[in-house]
């Protein structure tokens, strides 16, 4: 072999791989990809925003802080996270997912690691539910393959027919592989308004005798909702053992929220919109708002839920 051109050969080569690594490095920078550039969580961003942006849910923020935390922080999972979010319509829900996959995921809800299922959409008929049980199982398995930090959020989970709930079982147990494909670094995000009666019911006690909301605890909630979604036999939880098989590592209860609460909504949506905070827009919004029960005028029926578009026709 030749000295000279050796070296040639050798100086192409290692500029080639340079050109290529750097051509890929530049790819990734611009496209979303499985790497730390794109996912990597934003723990004081998290707490940030549940404390300034989500609004009387003291319990629901706490769980969700700590457990999104040590889930994220923990290099060796043993299984997926599971929550479970409950509570009435319009009490954040939807909106905390948002802040959990914007701390996490440089794209926020629109990465293409984040998959959100609503069940009145994407599974409409019963009647077809093998279809959509395998469907959605090749669905899981090829994204969580492509991205084990993969997020899941199935929204009306109480619409969901059984079996599909129990199609998704095995990913959210404490197996080391399923097929060769690793699952314990996903975070699944279940919503339902089921168990929201009793919820209403513990924060409507504390209302009529007085007590501070704040003192809620989950403790006075935790054990009421998961045995009212156990003892639904409307919702699809009841019919399948995800709950006896202890595979939801949390169950997250959302209050409803009061008229302090919506009158905040307001404000921050203004903010939002880059408008200065109008205290009497807002309260002439929460103030034309229905309330329930009818007496006490409590709680907001539809929560935060409608005020986006309230908000158009006062200002
Ligand atoms: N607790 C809250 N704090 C701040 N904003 C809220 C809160 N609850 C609701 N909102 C606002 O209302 C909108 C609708 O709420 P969201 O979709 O999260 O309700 P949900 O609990 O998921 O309701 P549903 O059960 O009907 O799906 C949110 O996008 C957000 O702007």
């Amino acid at each position: 072999i030749e000295p000279i051109s050796t070296t040639i050969a050798v100086g192409m080569a290692a500029t080639l791989t340079a050109f290529l690594a750097s051509y890929q490095n530049i790819f990734y920078y611009f496209h979303e990809c499985c790497r730390p550039e794109w996912i990597s969580f934003n723990k004081t961003g998290l707490e940030t925003d549940l404390e300034n942006k989500l609004f009387g849910q003291h319990i629901a923020s706490r769980i969700i802080l700590k457990a999104v935390s040590g889930f994220m922080g923990n290099e060796n999972p043993k299984k997926p996270l599971v929550l479970s979010l409950h509570g009435w319509t319009g009490t954040g829900k939807n909106f905390v997912s948002k802040l959990i996959a914007e701390n996490i995921y440089k794209e926020g809800m629109d990465s293409s690691f984040v998959h959100v299922f609503t069940s009145t959409l994407h599974f409409p008929h019963p009647s077809q539910y093998l279809t959509y049980k395998s469907q959605l199982q090749q669905w899981i398995k090829g994204n969580v393959s492509n991205c084990e930090r993969s997020m899941f959020i199935f929204d009306e989970m109480d619409k969901m027919h059984p079996g599909l709930i129990d199609s998704i079982k095995p990913y959210l147990d404490y197996y080391d592989k399923l097929d060769g494909v690793s699952y314990r670094k996903s975070i699944f995000i279940f919503l339902s308004n089921a168990g929201g009666d009793r919820i209403i019911q513990t924060a409507l006690d504390f209302w009529n005798a007085g007590r501070n909301r704040n003192e809620i605890e989950l403790k006075d909630l935790e054990t009421l909702i998961s045995l009212s979604v156990f003892n639904d036999n409307q919702s699809g939880f009841f019919h399948t053992s995800l709950i006896d098989k202890n595979l939801v590592d949390f169950f997250v209860p959302f209050l409803p929220l009061e008229y302090q609460h919506v009158v905040q909504c307001a404000l921050s949506e203004m903010k939002v919109r880059g408008h200065e905070p109008d205290f009497e827009v807002a309260h002439k919004v929460a103030k034309d708002l229905v309330y329930f029960p009818k007496s006490e005028r409590a709680f907001s029926v539809k929560g935060c839920k409608t005020i986006e578009s309230k908000l158009d026709y006062y200002t």
